[in-house]
């Protein structure tokens, strides 16, 4: 377990216009551990991870990655230093294959033509490292794919460009409990074979089940990082819809400021 944060966030704030949706927010984030970003709907998950992906530009605070302060201006800086995110849409092309989904807009060239031979063996690697034994070819449309495939060839696709941080926003929304079991084996797998795994999820067994810290947003501000170890089910829940939790001894999130819902200063 390494104890210099791969990806460490600091004094993030975001407005939208005159709503700001992240106040002052901080988040590490170590390689070889699931990171579980908690929140209710409208804490601020998603702002906080499009903006660490390049999507949202900041208003104003730090990112630092590998230790030196970076500037992610574009999804293409987030991809350059290893940062990949995988939307709870999963952006797959149903009439495509596994192997053509994986490459898709980073496809492998010899001349002017596709090394799909190259391709193929890439993505056979990627998968095997995952220990994914559960799709019959890799030439098969992803339309045939059960949702945990689906699922499955999506995370694939992201660590195949050794990335270093994967942000996996709600992998298991859309499943059932043998797929769930399958896809969180898989996330496990992938910090322990060295990534940085963010995992979005309202799911607290699925964060209790795989989660080595859990990080708590509370209307735009980050009110505890945490062990998994150390917390109970009933503190997180209490964190995620009051901002504190007594047992914790956490003060409630900046006590001198209120925000309404939308995340408005009252
Ligand atoms: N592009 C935008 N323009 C204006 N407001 C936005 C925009 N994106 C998000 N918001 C607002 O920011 C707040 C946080 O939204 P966000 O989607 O980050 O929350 P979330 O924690 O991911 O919620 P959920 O769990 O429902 O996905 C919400 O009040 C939302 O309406």
């Amino acid at each position: 377990m390494s104890s210099t944060p791969i990806l460490e966030v600091s004094g993030l704030n975001k407005s939208f216009g005159p709503v700001q949706v992240l106040h002052d927010v901080h988040l590490s984030v170590h390689a070889g551990q699931v990171t579980a970003l908690v929140g209710d709907n409208g804490a601020g998950k998603s702002t906080l991870i499009k903006c660490v992906s390049g999507i949202h530009g900041i208003d104003s605070g730090t990112i630092h990655f590998d230790e030196e302060q970076v500037r992610i201006a574009s999804p293409r800086d987030a991809a350059n230093l290893g940062i990949e995110v995988v939307y709870q849409d999963l952006a797959l092309c149903d009439n495509l294959d596994i192997v053509q989904n994986m490459f898709l807009g980073r496809e492998k060239r010899s001349g002017l033509v596709l090394d799909e031979p190259t391709m193929e063996q890439l993505a056979a690697e990627t998968l095997e490292t995952l220990a994914v034994r559960t799709v019959k070819s890799l030439r098969q449309h992803v339309s045939s794919l059960s949702g945990g495939q689906r699922q499955t060839v999506a995370i694939a696709k992201a660590v195949l460009w050794n990335s270093k941080v994967v942000i996996l926003d709600e992998p298991t929304a859309a499943l059932g409990v043998a797929q769930t079991a399958q896809v969180l084996e898989l996330v496990r797998r992938l910090a322990d074979n060295g990534l940085a795994v963010v995992l979005i999820s309202h799911n607290l067994n699925d964060v209790f089940a795989v989660s080595d810290r859990i990080a708590a947003l509370y209307l735009g501000q980050m009110v505890a990082e945490m062990e998994t170890a150390e917390v109970t089910n009933t503190q997180v829940v209490e964190l995620i819809t009051s901002g504190s939790s007594g047992d914790l001894g956490l003060p409630r999130a900046d006590s001198s400021t209120e925000y309404g819902l939308n995340g408005a200063q009252l």
